[in-house]
C-alpha cells in the first residue's frame, strides 16, 4: 500500500454465494486495565440510558395527559423534569379529568380547585383532604378497571414516579384500544384484556361516540349481557381459552415483526435497541392487531347477523350453534397451514410446544425437503471438517429426530453446527448483529510522543469509547463511540485476528468475504494489516495470517476440493479505486462483499470515521 492511501484491506470473494457476515468471535477474557473507571463509565452509561429512557416514557405520558385534558397544558409541560411531572399531577385532577374522559363517570366528584389558599389551620386541613380526594377517587377507579396502579405517596418527594408513568400509559393503552372497538386482546404490562370489560366498570362497550349515544335500555341490556358472561362459567372458561390462543397470536405477530427489524440490515440504518424502540414496535402491533381483530370482528358480526335473519334459512339455536361450528370447521381447514408456521418448536424437548402437523401435508413435505437439505450440509461438513466424526454423526442423528419439529428447531440446529464447524454462532449473530462488523483499534503513543495528551477518555465494555477533545469546553468536549470492539494499545497481533478468523473459513466454503483498514495516516493500519516485521509470525498483521490459514485449510481439504486462489491489488485513494493489476483501464465491478473493518485510533489524533465502499 503507497504511504499516502488510508485504507488497507484484504478481500475474498467467492462467486457461489453472497452469505452476509460472521460473528466476530469475542473472547473477552484479557482484564482490562483500569476495571474502575471502566466499572465507573458502565454504570454511568447505564444510568443515563435508564434516565433517557425514564424521560422518555415520562414525555409520553405528559403529551397523552396535555391531549386528553386541555387543562393540563397550562400545569403541565411537554417534557416535564421528574418534579414538574409529581407537582403537576399530585392534586389528582388532571388524573381524575382523564380518566372521565377514558370512562365517563368514572369519578364522580373531581375537587376542581384543590389547592385552596390557606390562611387558618382549619384551612389547611381542609386543603389536604380536597387534595387527597381527588388522588384516592383516582386510584380507586384505576383499581377498579384493574388496570395498572400506584400508591398516593408515589407522587410526594422521593416517590417512585416511573410507576405512575406506567399507570399514565396503561391507561392511554386501554383508551386506544377502547377506542378502536374495544374488540381484541389489549395488555400492558402484564394486564390482559379481551372483548368484555370487567363487570360495572364501563358504563358501555365500544368508543367515545358510541357511549354517548347509547340509551338507557340498551345499557342496562349490556348490562344483562355482562351479568350472564360474568355468571356462566362455560364462557368464563371459553374466554380464557380464546384469550390464551389471542395472546400467544399477538406474541408471535409481535415477536416477528421485532425478529424481522433485528433481521434487517440492508438498506436500513441501524436504529439502537433500547426500550423506546420496543414500545414504538409493540405499539405498532398492537394497532395492526387491533385493527385486524376490528375489521375481522365487524366481517364476522355480518355473517352471524345474516344468519340470525334467516338469509341461510331460518335457524334455531342449536342451528345456529352448529352452523358455527361447521363455519369454525371450514376455517380451521384453511388456515392449518398458517397456522403450522405459527407453533413455537423447538428448545427442549419437553419445554417444545409440538405442532400437529398431521393435517398440512405441506408441511410435512416441508419438513421433508429441510431434513434432506441440513442431512446433505452434514455430510458435507463431516467430509470437509477435521472434527471427530463420531461427535457431528452424533449431531446428525440428532438433527434427523429432532428436525420432524419444525424449520425454527433446524435453524437452531444450524447454528450449533455452524458453532462446531469453526464459525462461532454464525446464524444467531446474523440474525442478531447484521453482516458488517467494525472494530477499533489504538495506537501507542509513539516512541518521542510519549508525554502526550491521549485523547481516549475512556473504554467502556460492548465496544464503547469515550474520545476527549481538548478544544472543546462542556459536554461537546466528550463524545462517546461505539463498535463491535474496541481493541486497546496492549492487544496482539494474534488478539486482533482470533476475531476475523473465522471469515477465512466460511470463504472456503464458499462466502464472501472482505477486511478492511480504515484511518488517518499514521493510525496504524499498516501494522494491523501487514505488521511490523514480516519476519517474526508473531508479528504478523491480519494479510499474513489470512492468507496462512486459507492455505492451510485448503490444504487440508485437498482431497475433497480443488481451490484456486488469485491475487488482486487495488489502491483506494481519494476516494478512487484503482485496479493496480488490470492494464487495461478497465471497469470492473464485484460482488458486494461482508465487511470486517479496522478503525484505527491513533491517540493523539481523535477519531476518523469509518467509511464503506
Ligand atoms: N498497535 C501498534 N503498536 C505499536 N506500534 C504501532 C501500532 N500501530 C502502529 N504502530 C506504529 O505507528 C506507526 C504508524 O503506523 P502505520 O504505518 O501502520 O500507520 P498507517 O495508518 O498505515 O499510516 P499511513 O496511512 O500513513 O500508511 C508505525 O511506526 C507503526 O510501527
Amino acid at each position: 500500500m503507497p504511504q499516502e492511501s488510508n485504507f488497507n484491506s484484504i478481500i475474498f470473494t467467492s462467486p457461489s454465494k453472497n452469505m452476509r457476515g460472521l460473528k466476530g468471535l469475542v473472547s473477552n477474557n484479557e482484564a482490562p486495565p483500569f476495571p474502575n473507571t471502566e466499572e465507573f463509565i458502565n454504570d454511568y452509561e447505564l444510568a443515563q440510558r435508564k434516565a433517557e429512557e425514564a424521560a422518555s416514557r415520562r414525555y409520553q405520558a405528559a403529551e397523552w395527559l396535555r391531549k386528553m385534558d386541555y387543562g393540563a397544558s397550562g400545569t403541565l409541560s411537554k417534557e416535564p423534569s421528574e418534579e414538574e411531572f409529581r407537582l403537576a399531577l399530585r392534586n389528582g385532577l388532571i388524573l381524575c379529568n382523564v380518566l372521565n374522559k377514558v370512562n365517563p363517570g368514572a369519578v364522580l366528584k373531581v375537587v376542581e380547585n384543590p389547592i385552596i389558599a390557606v390562611q387558618s389551620t382549619e384551612g389547611a386541613a381542609q386543603s389536604a383532604i380536597q387534595y387527597f380526594e381527588n388522588m384516592r377517587n383516582f386510584l380507586e377507579a384505576v383499581k377498579d378497571m384493574k388496570l395498572l396502579t400506584f400508591e398516593a405517596s408515589d407522587l410526594e418527594k422521593g416517590g417512585s414516579s416511573s410507576k405512575v408513568v406506567d399507570c399514565i400509559l396503561c391507561l392511554k393503552g386501554f383508551y386506544e384500544w377502547k377506542q378502536a372497538g374495544g374488540i381484541g386482546v389489549w395488555r400492558y404490562g402484564g394486564t390482559v384484556r379481551i372483548t368484555s370489560f370487567p363487570k360495572g366498570s364501563l358504563s358501555s362497550l365500544g368508543s367515545e361516540s358510541a357511549d354517548e349515544s347509547i340509551d338507557e335500555s340498551e345499557s342496562s341490556q349490556f348490562e344483562q349481557l355482562l351479568e350472564f358472561l360474568h355468571l356462566s362459567s362455560e364462557v368464563s372458561t371459553e374466554e380464557s381459552r380464546t384469550a390464551n390462543a389471542l395472546a400467544f397470536l399477538f406474541d408471535r405477530f409481535g415477536l416477528g415483526l421485532i425478529q424481522a427489524y433485528l433481521r434487517e440490515t440492508n438498506m436500513v440504518e441501524d436504529l439502537p435497541l433500547n426500550a423506546t424502540v420496543i414500545d414504538t414496535l409493540l405499539s405498532k402491533v398492537v394497532k395492526d392487531f387491533s385493527a385486524l381483530l376490528v375489521s375481522q370482528g365487524t366481517q364476522l358480526g355480518l355473517f352471524l347477523k345474516k344468519l340470525l335473519r334467516g338469509d341461510l334459512g331460518g335457524l334455531s339455536k342449536s342451528e345456529f350453534v352448529e352452523a358455527i361450528t361447521q363455519y369454525l370447521g371450514q376455517r380451521n381447514g384453511s388456515v392449518s397451514n398458517d397456522l403450522s408456521n405459527f407453533c413455537i418448536c423447538g428448545g427442549k424437548g419437553s419445554e417444545a410446544v409440538q405442532c400437529d402437523s398431521s393435517h398440512s401435508s405441506v408441511h410435512e413435505e416441508l419438513i421433508r425437503t429441510q431434513q434432506k437439505q441440513l442431512e446433505h450440509i452434514t455430510s458435507k461438513a463431516l467430509k470437509w471438517h477435521p472434527l471427530p466424526i463420531n461427535k457431528l454423526s452424533k449431531r446428525t442423528e440428532f438433527f434427523t429426530i429432532k428436525c420432524k419439529t419444525s424449520k425454527v428447531f433446524i435453524s437452531s440446529q444450524l447454528n450449533v453446527l455452524s458453532s462446531m464447524l469453526g464459525y462461532g454462532a454464525y446464524l444467531e449473530d446474523f440474525i442478531l448483529a447484521g453482516s458488517i462488523r467494525v472494530y477499533c483499534r489504538i495506537r501507542p503513543f509513539l516512541p518521542g510522543q510519549l508525554n502526550g495528551q491521549s485523547t481516549v477518555d475512556y473504554i467502556g465494555e460492548n465496544g464503547t469509547i469515550m474520545i476527549v477533545n481538548p478544544l472543546k469546553q462542556g459536554k461537546d468536549a466528550r463524545r462517546v463511540f461505539t463498535f463491535n470492539k474496541v481493541f486497546r494499545t496492549n492487544v496482539t497481533q494474534e488478539q486482533i485476528y482470533s476475531d476475523t478468523q473465522p471469515l477465512i473459513r466460511s470463504v472456503l466454503d464458499g462466502y464472501n468475504a472482505c477486511i478492511f483498514a480504515y484511518g488517518q495516516t499514521g493510525s496504524g493500519k499498516t501494522y494491523t494489516m501487514s505488521g511490523p516485521d514480516l519476519t517474526t509470525e508473531e508479528t504478523w498483521g491480519v494479510n499474513y495470517r489470512a492468507l496462512r490459514d486459507l492455505f492451510q485449510i485448503s490444504k487440508a481439504r485437498q482431497d475433497i476440493v480443488r481451490y484456486e486462489v488469485a491475487v488482486q491489488m487495488i489502491e483506494i485513494y481519494n476516494e478512487q479505486v484503482r485496479d493496480l493489476l488490470v492494464s487495461d483501464g478497465s471497469n470492473r465491478r464485484y460482488p458486494c462483499p461482508s465487511f470486517i473493518f479496522f478503525s484505527n485510533l491513533s491517540p493523539n489524533l481523535g477519531l476518523t470515521n469509518s467509511k464503506a465502499l
